[in-house]
């Protein structure tokens, strides 16, 4: 781990007597409420450092990093997470090579395209942007990379060192990377703390609960994805369907360009067979449209777009209008007051992800149903709390140990309050693009209404009312605000942010570190591949 960890000094740590000095002489904190994890601020200054190594490279190696990516189809978030790795290369100068395939791409042919950027003498790493549609086999794919140019990590020759102790894993996972990375560089130590993973995956879970592990961390509990299943499970079909005609529904309203447009992709620019472009009611948009629906090829499983959260909770969601009685929440977590020391009352009418009120119907919804009732009692032992679920504001307050460090690596996409229109992932997608434009400057009035951009590290009150409520349009959102959807953590934010020494938003946490950690691992692969080992 030391030798993928570029930031590895040994600042007092978060929760544990003063804060990083660094930190506190940036973010301005409100008594009682906790430090913001800037992800974007942090991986812009790693960027910075690795852009610093592509130089080194170059001159030792005579040429740049290069990185393949393999994008198959149109799903607007994956054309947007591809967008951000061009740009990311671009910008710290990384040889950047895609190849965007029909979302109908045979096995055969997918395979074809990873072998022929293995094979290619610019390309140091390579990776497949998952997930793929449902009738790839995901796994054959992965095993059929060069471990050597595997920059995901995913191959399990990879993994498999991630998980021997003492073996130097040569790629790590982008997203585990950039959450431990996140935690150095931010000054929050591991060293004997008690880590809860929510989330088993294979991409974030199991690699990161192996990372603390080489951290020093005393216990990781990762929760299985059986103790969470039940949130998912109880949407019933007809509901299911209704959620495929919301997504359908909402083609004609995705410009045609949209998804293309978020990722840079002209009509056959890329040097893919689909051309890159897909029209509005084209077959990849109505793949993404089903997939926002949780359905069609690229299959069933949990993504940011699918909103199919459990009908248990939807309703309560919808129904929700009142606060947790004093006593119950009294009850529930005795030492879990709020930034006054009173217990915190749950905001009841405004809330970021669109529903009325906030979910003490849903907190009780889940709270019965055996296994996740469970969950906050785990999850309350953790002093580092990282929740990979995808399941939007599931976490809150009586989740979390007072003092704790909690990472978000959700990404859900959720209605906007008050908005009547069904999923438009297209919009998130543009939406994203435009933030990114305004963050890099390009357009002052999308700049209106944001803190300066970069000036300072934002703080909970960037984000938060003084009552508790989101902000919309505040630090992260900007002049998108106005956009019926919008997109937020597993964690409910405002709500734990009064408990938590120290949080991640999302959007600007975990998120832009994973790109970082994309460079990070492209610059190694160069390294490796042109003897430059350090
Ligand atoms: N081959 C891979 N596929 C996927 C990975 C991966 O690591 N390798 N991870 C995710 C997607 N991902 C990178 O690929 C990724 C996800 C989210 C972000 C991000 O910056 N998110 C924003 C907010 C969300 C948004 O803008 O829509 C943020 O958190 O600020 C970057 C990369 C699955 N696939």
């Amino acid at each position: 781990l030391q030798r993928h960890l570029t930031h590895t000094t040994a600042a007092p740590g978060i929760g544990e007597g003063p804060a990083s000095a660094a930190a506190l002489a940036t973010a301005p904190s409100i008594a009682g409420q906790a430090q913001v994890l800037d992800g974007r601020g942090v991986a812009a200054a790693w960027q910075e450092e690795l852009a610093q190594d592509v130089q080194d490279v170059c001159a030792r190696g005579g040429r740049p990093p290069g990185l393949g990516v393999v994008l198959v189809g149109s799903r607007p978030d994956s054309l947007l997470y591809v967008s951000r790795k061009r740009e990311a290369c671009e910008k710290v100068g990384v040889f950047v090579e895609v190849r965007q395939l029909s979302a109908s791409v045979t096995q055969r042919q997918l395979e074809a395209a990873v072998t022929a950027l293995c094979a290619d003498r610019r390309i140091d790493g390579v990776l497949v942007q998952l997930p793929l549609p449902s009738h790839i086999d995901e796994e054959a794919i992965i095993e059929q990379f060069e471990p050597q140019k595997d920059v995901d990590g995913f191959h399990p020759i990879n993994m498999g060192r991630i998980l021997m102790r003492g073996r130097a894993a040569r790629f790590i996972p982008c997203t585990a990377l950039g959450v431990i990375e996140l935690l150095q560089r931010s000054g929050v130590a591991m060293r004997g703390k008690s880590v809860v993973v929510m989330g088993d995956s294979n991409i974030v879970g199991m690699p990161l609960a192996m990372l603390f592990r080489d951290a020093g961390a005393a216990t990781v509990t990762v929760l299985h994805r059986t103790s969470y299943r039940e949130l998912f499970e109880d949407a019933t079909s007809s509901e299911r369907a209704d959620q495929r005609a919301a997504a359908e529904a909402c083609l004609p309203r995705l410009p045609g360009h949209v998804a293309a447009h978020a990722a840079g992709f002209e009509a056959g620019s890329s040097s893919g067979t689909s051309g890159g472009s897909s029209g509005a009611g084209s077959s990849e948009a109505a793949a993404a449209a089903a997939a926002a629906a949780g359905e069609g090829e690229d299959g069933g499983g949990s993504h940011r777009f699918q909103v199919d959260y459990s009908s248990t909770l939807r309703q309560a969601y919808a129904q929700g209008t009142g606060a947790a009685p004093a006593e119950q929440q009294q009850q529930q977590q005795p030492q879990q007051a709020g930034a006054g020391g009173a217990p915190r009352r749950h905001h009841a009418a405004h809330n970021t992800h669109g529903h009325h009120g906030r979910p003490q119907q849903a907190r009780q919804a889940a709270s019965q149903s055996p296994g996740v009732s469970e969950l906050p009692g785990i999850t309350r032992t953790a002093d580092i709390l990282v929740v990979a679920v995808g399941y939007p504001h599931l976490v809150r307050r009586e989740w979390v140990k007072p003092g704790a460090v909690v990472i978000d690596v959700g990404i859900n996409v959720v209605p906007r309050h008050g908005s009547e229109q069904g999923p438009q992932p297209g919009v998130a997608a543009q939406q994203q693009q435009q933030q990114q434009q305004a963050a890099a400057g390009g357009d002052a009035a999308l700049q209106r209404g944001q803190p300066p951009a970069r000036q300072r590290a934002p703080a909970v009150s960037d984000y938060c009312t003084a009552d508790g409520s989101s902000r919309l349009g505040g630090w992260s959102e900007d002049s998108a605000a106005q956009q019926p959807w919008h997109v937020v953590g597993d964690v409910d934010f405002c709500d734990v942010a009064p408990v938590a020494a120290a949080l991640t938003p999302v959007p600007g946490g975990v998120g832009p570190m994973t790109i970082a950690a994309v460079l990070h691992n492209t610059v190694q692969a160069a390294r490796f591949n042109l003897g430059l080992e350090k």
